[in-house]
């Protein structure tokens, strides 16, 4: 492309190459720095060789589980916080428009768009368990960092122009161009920095006043006293953007999976219902609660797979360097796709087009194969890569995931408002680092009494 060689790896002896033996000669793309560094901020996910791997170090034992298990109580309230908005929107709406012809669902059927539920409940989560705010997103859709990361991420035409440009004109030229879109990416950059910084700030005070530690994430990174304050405002930048669009996605896909198969959600309900507490009840849950739902966790397992939310990666080789022998000269760029890997039927049997959660239910005691989802390599499942550079978020996405997934199918029913969606051919997607329906996943939703 743009008489640029593309090289796309799906296979798991050369991923674990690239991902793993000789993880920093590919580097990310230095152009990503000038796009999405103006919203994801410089930090981790940008940085490159040792600046890399010391924060990293510093940035682990937030992401640890022996730490994140203490946030499933957090991510369970902020659950029980979206489903109460949604019971309340569903039965506002359902009585001044019904939509529901069934007498049985009468007065709790409301249509929703469950992606903007997701962003808000995520955006919340991360806010409070990685950042220590609670950015009110849920109770108000319109709270300004909601709304300036709506607007970033809907689909927008200039910016699948400035997109297509980059590919034969360099990014620092591409970001300097006098367009809206560069605009409002400028105005958006500034006020989730100033947001950033106000909170490093904040909590920085907290801990001079000797306040107790809190568990988020921001705290635990404090502590570990490796990073500036400005450079602890650009990890934020990249904590807000990456953790919650990502998490948001799955919610998104996994309901439009559980309206196309019924019987699955049914399933899920049903464990969901007999082995969590009450969404109204102010029971909190833990780690082991999620931990011991196997229907649920195969459930996510499979959205994951199927629907990885990051449908592809690139890197660049900063020096000359070999894929399985291959020669590959200093400046390509490598593809890496999770949505290639994800359906290989060479790893995953010849059912890997199907969406099966019962791949990841152990038949019995013994089966270890269930854990990998039956796949015959650990570099099967792309969807949040391997390696030194894999996602570190990994255990907080699926922890929060889980929870969420949990109480809106323990609590409502999905079903596809429009049947033509039946057929995934019929869903438009958005491209950019997450794949979403770019017109929105809308869904009826009925409220289901007895939880
Ligand atoms: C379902 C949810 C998520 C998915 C599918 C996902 C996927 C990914 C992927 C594919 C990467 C690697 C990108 C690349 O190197 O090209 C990545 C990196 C990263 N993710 Fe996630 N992510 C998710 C949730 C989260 C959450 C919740 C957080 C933070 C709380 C997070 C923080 C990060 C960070 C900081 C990196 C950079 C790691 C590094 O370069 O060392 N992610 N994620």
């Amino acid at each position: 492309m743009a008489n640029r060689e593309r090289v796309l790896i799906t296979g798991p002896k050369a991923l674990s190459e690239v991902l793993v033996t000789k993880n920093y000669v590919f580097e990310k793309p230095p152009g990503l720095r000038n796009s999405i560094g103006r919203i994801l901020g410089e930090g981790i996910l940008l940085a490159e060789g040792d600046e890399h791997k010391i924060q990293r170090k510093n940035l682990m034992p937030a992401f640890a589980f022996r730490h994140i298990k203490d946030l499933y109580p957090v991510f369970w309230q902020k659950t029980r916080e979206v489903v109460q908005a949604m019971d309340n929107h569903i039965l506002a709406d359902a009585a001044n428009q019904p939509t529901s012809t069934d007498p049985e669902k009468a007065g709790k059927t409301a249509i929703i768009e469950v992606g903007n539920w997701a962003s808000r409940v995520t955006l919340d989560i991360i806010g409070v368990a990685g950042l220590g705010r609670d950015f009110g997103a849920i109770q108000d859709e319109n709270s300004e960092l909601n709304e300036t990361y709506r607007q970033l991420f809907a689909p927008n035409r200039q910016a699948l122009i400035l997109n297509l440009l980059s590919q034969f004109l360099p990014e620092w030229f591409i970001g300097r161009l006098p367009v809206k879109r560069n605009e409002d990416v400028n105005a958006a950059s500034r006020y989730i920095r100033s947001v950033c910084r106000s909170l490093v700030q904040e909590k920085k005070q907290k801990i001079a006043r000797k306040e107790p530690t809190d568990h988020d994430i921001l705290s635990v990174a404090l502590e570990s006293g490796g990073f500036s304050d400005e450079n602890l405002a650009d990890q934020l930048m990249t904590f807000l953007a990456a953790g919650h669009e990502t998490t948001a996605t799955s919610m998104t896909w996994a309901i439009y999976m559980l309206a196309r198969f019924p019987k699955v959600q049914e399933r899920l309900r049903q464990e969901v219902r007999e082995l969590l507490p009450p969404i109204d009840s102010d029971t909190d849950i833990t780690s082991l609660d999620i931990d011991h739902m196997p229907y649920l966790n195969a459930v996510c397992n499979e959205v994951l797979r199927y629907y990885s939310p990051v449908p592809m990666t690139l890197r660049e080789t900063n020096q000359e360097t070999e894929i399985l022998g291959h020669k590959i000269p200093k400046g390509t760029r490598v593809i890496i796709a999770p949505w290639a890997t994800n359906f290989d039927k060479s790893l995953w049997g010849p059912d890997a087009h199907e969406f099966n959660p019962d791949r990841w239910m152990p038949t019995n005691a013994d089966d270890k194969r269930a854990a990998s989802g039956g796949a015959t390599s650990n570099f099967a499942f792309m969807t949040f890569l391997h390696g030194p550079r894999s996602c570190i978020g990994q255990a907080f996405a699926k922890a929060e995931f889980a929870c969420i997934l949990a109480g809106w199918v323990g609590r409502f029913e999905f079903e596809l408002k429009d049947e033509e969606q039946r057929d995934e051919k019929n869903i438009e997607i958005k491209g950019g680092i997450t794949a979403r329906p770019s017109k929105g996943m809308y869904m009826r939703a009925t409220i289901v009494d007895g939880w």
